[in-house]
C-alpha cells in the first residue's frame, strides 16, 4: 500500500507513545487563523533572532500569548514583554487557543492550555537545526504545532542529538502534537523549499504553542 496514500487518508498517524501527526487538522479555521496571525504580526512584527552564540537564525520570529520566547546573546528564555516595542505580546487569537486545545485533547493531552505561542516563518532555505523544547517549566506539559504554507520536512529524532530522524513531510494545516515520554526528543526542519502556497505565497509559517510558565 503506498503511505502517502494513507497517511493523507488518514486523519491522524502516531509517531511515538506521546506524539501524534494531525492531518489537516487546522485546514477549517484556516482563514480565521491566519488573520489572527496577521494581527498578532502587526503589533509585534517578525524579526531576526540572534541565538546566544551570535548567529542569526534564518527563520524570522515573533510570539503571542502571555509569554513570548526570545534568544539572544544573554540566552533562550520566556519574556512578558517584546524586547523590540517593550509592549506586553499581543494576545493569542481565540481560535489559536482552541485549535491547540482540542488537538492536544485528541492527542490525549486534556488539560493543556498554553501561554506561549511562538510564530516561526520560514521563506525558501530557512531551516531549523536538531534541538530540544527545553525553556519551558513543566515538561509534563505537551507541545503543540501547526504548520502552515508551504511543505517542509520536519525532522523527528530521539533522546539525543545523535539518533537517527524520522522525515515527517508536513503539509499546510497538519498539526504535531508531543508530550510524554517524547516531551524532549530532539526535532528540526530541513531547508524549506521554494514554492508558492495558494493563501500564503513563498513562505512556511509554523505556531509553537506551550506551556511556558
Ligand atoms: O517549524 C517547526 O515545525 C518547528 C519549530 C520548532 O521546533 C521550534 O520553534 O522550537
Ligand atoms: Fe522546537
Amino acid at each position: 500500500m503506498d503511505l502517502s496514500l494513507w497517511q493523507s487518508e488518514s486523519q491522524s498517524t502516531r509517531l511515538g507513545s506521546g506524539s501524534v501527526w494531525l492531518h489537516g487538522n487546522a485546514l477549517a479555521e484556516e482563514s480565521v487563523l491566519l488573520a489572527g496571525i496577521a494581527d498578532a504580526l502587526a503589533h509585534a512584527p517578525l524579526r531576526q533572532m540572534v541565538t546566544p552564540g551570535g548567529q542569526p537564525m534564518s527563520v524570522l520570529t515573533s510570539s503571542c500569548g502571555a509569554l513570548g520566547w526570545i534568544s539572544d546573546r544573554r540566552g533562550y528564555r520566556y519574556s512578558e514583554r517584546d524586547p523590540h516595542t517593550n509592549q506586553p505580546w499581543p494576545p493569542m487569537p481565540a481560535v489559536l487557543l482552541q485549535l491547540a486545545t482540542q488537538a492536544a485533547a485528541q492527542a490525549g493531552y486534556a488539560d493543556f492550555v498554553p501561554d506561549a505561542c511562538l510564530i516561526n516563518q520560514y521563506q525558501p532555505g530557512a531551516r531549523m537545526g536538531l534541538h530540544q523544547d527545553r525553556d519551558e517549566q513543566d515538561f509534563n506539559q505537551p507541545i503543540v504545532s501547526v504548520s502552515l504554507g508551504l511543505p517542509a520536512v520536519f525532522l523527528w529524532g530521539g533522546a539525543r542529538r545523535s539518533d537517527k530522524a524520522m522525515r515527517v513531510p508536513l503539509q499546510h494545516g497538519d498539526v504535531l502534537v508531543w508530550g510524554g515520554e517524547d516531551r524532549l526528543r530532539y526535532h528540526g526542519v530541513l531547508p524549506v523549499k521554494p514554492g508558492s502556497h495558494p493563501l500564503l505565497g513563498n513562505v512556511r509559517i509554523n505556531l509553537t504553542l506551550r506551556k511556558a510558565a
